[in-house]
């Protein structure tokens, strides 16, 4: 029963001092990091290889998306973007994303295309799914917002044929997160400085 109420909270405290570090980044800071994580992921194989890519729009501090979405569409690769499911608590979809798109605030006030079935993607047919995060570790291991959002998805993700990796402030890694029996450790994960890979 300890355990159960040990491991969460410690969780929640790294969740909360990490998210603190990154928001605490400079404007200029965060304009670098974005420019220089976007080139690099431009150049992971994967995302090379990539005909359908899923980011997400950053907030919370998290690295800005912007200049890796327009590489991304300059690139020809079509995009996608998270939108919670409308039933299915705990969900994602995948919506395609274009320069024109339709964008609506969500319940955790993030912004994300207006749900149109016609744009939905199976996981199926995603390539590479660049995933947000909070934490990442020595071992790959990731910690997020505490929704449990990309662990369902990500959950088989070599049976869909997909290929994860987290895209992160160099800031955001720790020696050692608690890990749950539910997490999904990601095989590989940008920086602006290095890739990571497992
Ligand atoms: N950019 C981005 N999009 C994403 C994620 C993410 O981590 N980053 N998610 C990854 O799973 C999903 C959203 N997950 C989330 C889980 C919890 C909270 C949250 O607790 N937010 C507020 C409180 C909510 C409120 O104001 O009602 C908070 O900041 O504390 C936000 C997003 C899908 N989209
Ligand atoms: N595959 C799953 N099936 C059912 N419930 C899950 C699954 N993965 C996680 N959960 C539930 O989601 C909740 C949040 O999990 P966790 O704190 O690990 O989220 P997170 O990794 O921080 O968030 P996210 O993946 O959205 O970024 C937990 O209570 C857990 O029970």
């Amino acid at each position: 029963m300890t355990k159960i109420q040990l491991i969460p909270s410690l969780r929640q405290e790294i969740r909360q001092r990490i998210r603190q570090r990154r928001r605490q980044l400079t404007p200029a800071e965060q304009h670098l990091c974005a420019e220089r994580a976007a080139e690099r992921m431009l150049t992971y194989q994967p995302v090379v290889d990539a005909s359908t890519v899923a980011v997400f729009l950053s907030f919370d501090g998290e690295l800005d998306t912007t200049p890796l979405i327009r590489a991304l569409w300059k690139a020809g690769k079509s995009v996608y973007l998270p939108v919670l499911h409308p039933f299915s608590k705990g969900n994602l979809l995948f919506l395609r994303y274009h320069q024109n798109s339709h964008l609506v605030m969500n319940r955790l006030k993030i912004l994300e295309p207006e749900l149109d079935v016609r744009n939905v993607l199976p996981l199926d047919r995603l390539d590479v799914l660049i995933a947000p995060l909070v934490a990442f570790d020595e071992q790959g291991q990731r910690l997020g917002m505490g929704g449990g959002f990309y662990d369902r998805t990500l959950q088989n993700w070599q049976q869909h044929g997909l290929w994860p990796v987290g895209l992160a402030h160099d800031c955001q890694h720790v020696a050692a997160l608690p890990a749950e029996q539910w997490d999904i450790p990601l095989p590989a994960v940008v920086t602006p400085s290095r890739i990571w890979e497992w």
